[in-house]
């Protein structure tokens, strides 16, 4: 590949941006000082030879691979611990290099320790004593011992309260007693169960003086801390009395149980982790919407005009309409992101002094953001795959993987239907509280205004859009509340009827979402603007219309259902959405530049930046194993017989 040339598509394009990217880059990293810490950073995991690959893992075993997963995994965290010891690094960053798009990168195929850091350590600071915490996390966090979370079972994901795994107490010996009695109580999925992890959190139904009193996590040694051998299976293990998680619900050494002031803080992990979902699933999709960007500026193909030359596939408006909304969507999720995280830690320090008031709300909203984000950025992913044509399907382009990565996170940590329906339980009563003139939470505070107004007359803005889009979502949620309650006036009984209008429910839920989302990244932009360049506060500022303008006529026949729309009204937000692609275009390659993403990070050769698309799609598929012989051995073997045969 000739080295250090860049293409000259892309060095148009970076003349043309309108804005300094770098002010971009800085402004999502939080000051440039913490742009170039992120830099060194990368740099630190990135520049080490022992965690460069020299030929891509595609090419291994899933044995080897996990063995090279293993191993890098070590190093990585040996290599945090440097920093940790420097002052550099501190939980964030292990999460950032052991879970988040850094750690993907560095470990293609999945983190052996990602558990580790994301739920084990996290449940013991959330669920355990003072003195469970003060035991068990230097342990961990010095891996001493590696752990997981060990949840689900084979029979049971999502219906926590039916997991069949026992843990009883025996007041005798002061100890637990953990069963898993049959095929479906198999503790099934948790990550690094398999051959990583020596201890996991396992969570069991508690049975204490003859009652059972519902699920609680227990401290469990799955393996010999030197040998590595499994424990003896889940047939009465015994575990001493502390290994009890007791923050919340306690068992005392006698038997009887002290109820927690919630039994929906056992869930406390899961609210964690779907909270750091919705950024994480941001950022892979800016992962993607870089690469499809860059390639579509370098990608030249067919005709705008016949006597013109290939335009490059970025000057058709389709290619347009499939990757800008990708990119105001990444903004979107991480400014909603970024709220949820400041909620997430308010309510938390709130739950510390016994606080539990905001808690629902918390539940309802993580739980809808995650369902919506991991969706949208899957399906941003998937669109930027396919709008890189055959290149985007070769696993070297790095998109099938991280649609991969990302469609898991529409299962994982509360399957999304499932999500979007206790949303719907929140809202549900939002409404009856709404018609029974009761006080509303700050999310649904909308209900009431919009309740009063059917519509208000076009204009051109995003304070519209909001208002539409929470119209929609009030009318959503009044006609799922009215079917349900119409079939409980029939005599359907309530949970029937639930189910019977589930799909109106799930609707329901994420239209909530989506006039959230739209509002809280309005908000976000409003504040930024006057802090930055007026440059980038224009590009902003379009970004944001785009993903309003977008997501509202994606919604056409409901806001049709809704509101008092016209078609005139219709056929303007088309030219709106018309014409900020066409505004967002010239800006589009260095709008993702300012995203700043590595090289390696990116590890795309559609999506360097560089823009040398072909000369490293060329050099990638040397790499294969199968290229270095010019006749492979099945030649001989198989083919060459059977020609024979045939002659
Ligand atoms: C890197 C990651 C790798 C992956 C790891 C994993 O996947 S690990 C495995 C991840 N696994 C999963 O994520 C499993 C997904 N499943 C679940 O989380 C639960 O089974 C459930 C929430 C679906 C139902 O639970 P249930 O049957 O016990 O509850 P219910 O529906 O009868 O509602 C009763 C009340 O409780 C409320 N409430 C509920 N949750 C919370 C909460 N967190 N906080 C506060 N409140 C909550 C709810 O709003 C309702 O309130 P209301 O209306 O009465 O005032
Ligand atoms: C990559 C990956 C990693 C994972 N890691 C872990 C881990 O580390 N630890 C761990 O404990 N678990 C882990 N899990 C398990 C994960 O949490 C569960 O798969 C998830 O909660 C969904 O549960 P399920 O598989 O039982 O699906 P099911 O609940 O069986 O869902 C199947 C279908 O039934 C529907 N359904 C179920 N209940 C309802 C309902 N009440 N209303 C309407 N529809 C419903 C769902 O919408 C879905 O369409 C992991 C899973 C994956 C895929």
């Amino acid at each position: 590949m000739p080295a250090n040339t860049m293409n000259e598509d892309l060095k148009r394009e970076r003349q043309r941006c309108s804005f300094d990217p770098k002010e971009l880059t800085y402004l999502l990293d939080g000051g440039e000082e913490k742009t170039e810490e992120r830099r060194q950073r990368e740099k630190f995991f990135l520049d080490d030879p022992e965690l460069s690959e020299t030929a891509p893992s595609d090419y291994l075993s899933h044995k080897e691979k996990y063995e090279h997963a293993v191993k890098k995994a070590c190093i990585v965290f040996k290599k945090v611990q440097q920093l940790q010891a420097q002052g550099k690094a501190g939980m964030q960053n292990f999460r950032e290099v052991l879970g988040g798009q850094l750690g993907s990168a560095i470990l293609r195929d999945g983190n052996p320790l990602g558990l580790h850091y994301v739920m084990f350590i996290p449940t013991i600071m959330g669920q355990g004593t003072i003195e469970q915490q003060a035991e068990w996390i230097s342990k961990a966090w010095n891996l001493e011992i590696i752990g997981t979370y060990a949840q689900t079972e084979l029979g049971h994901g999502t219906f926590i309260r039916g997991l069949e795994t026992t843990a009883t107490y025996d007041p005798a010996t002061e100890e637990f007693v953990l069963n898993s009695p049959t095929l479906t109580s198999y503790k099934w999925w948790p990550g690094g169960l398999g051959h990583t992890a020596n201890y996991a959190v396992v969570v069991a139904q508690l049975y204490s003086q003859g009652i059972c009193h519902g699920i609680h996590p227990f401290i469990v040694q799955l393996r010999d801390e030197e040998t590595h051998l499994p424990m003896p299976g889940f047939e009465n293990v015994r575990i001493p009395w502390n290994y009890m998680l007791m923050k919340n619900g306690k068992v005392l050494k006698d038997g009887s149980y002290v109820k927690s002031p919630s039994s929906k803080l056992t869930y406390g992990t899961m609210i964690f982790v779907r909270v750091v979902i919705v950024q994480d699933a941001a950022n892979y999709l800016r992962k993607a919407v870089t690469i499809a960007t860059r390639y579509s500026a370098v990608r030249h193909q067919s005709h705008i005009k016949e006597s013109a030359p290939e335009p490059q596939i970025l000057d058709f408006v389709t290619q347009q309409h499939k990757l800008f909304p990708q990119l105001a969507t990444y903004f979107a999720l991480h400014y909603s992101g970024a709220w949820l995280w400041d909620m997430y830690n308010n309510v938390t320090s709130e739950l510390e002094s016994g606080e539990l008031d905001r808690l629902p709300e918390l539940h309802a909203l993580a739980c809808c953001l995650k369902a919506v984000s991991a969706a949208d950025a899957a399906q941003g992913i998937e669109t930027c795959r396919l709008a890189c044509g055959g290149h985007g399907y070769m696993s070297c382009s790095s998109l099938p993987i991280t649609y991969g990565l990302v469609t898991a996170m529409v299962t994982y940590e509360g399957e999304n239907t499932v999500l979007l329906l206790q949303t719907a339980r929140y809202l549900m009563k939002a409404w009856q509280n709404c018609l029974d003139g009761q006080p509303l939470t700050p999310s649904v505070q909308y209900l009431n205004s919009v309740r009063r107004s059917f519509g208000g007359v076009y204009h051109k803005s995003v304070p519209w859009i909001i208002a539409s889009m929470q119209r929609i979502a009030a009318g959503k949620i009044e006609t799922a509340h009215r079917h349900m309650n119409d079939k409980i006036k029939r005599g359907v009984n309530s949970e029937d009827a639930w189910n019977e209008t589930s799909i109106e429910l799930v609707a329901a839920s994420e239209a909530h979402c989506k006039a959230f989302i739209v509002e809280t990244y309005y908000n976000s932009v409003q504040q930024i603007v006057p802090s930055v360049s007026q440059q980038l506060g224009k590009a902003l500022t379009e970004l944001c219309e785009l993903y309003a303008v977008n997501t509202l006529l994606k919604n056409i026949g409901d806001l049709l259902r809704y509101s008092n729309v016209t078609t005139g009204d219709l056929e303007n937000l088309q030219r709106w959405l018309e014409e900020l692609l066409a505004a967002i275009r010239p800006n589009a390659v260095g709008i993702v530049d300012g995203f700043d993403i590595n090289d390696a990070i990116i590890a795309s050769p559609l999506g360097a930046y560089d823009g040398n698309v072909y000369e490293r799609l060329f050099a990638e598929v040397s790499k294969s194993p199968l290229n270095a012989k010019p006749v492979n051995e099945s030649f001989h073997k198989y083919l060459k017989p059977l020609l024979k045969s045939k002659m």
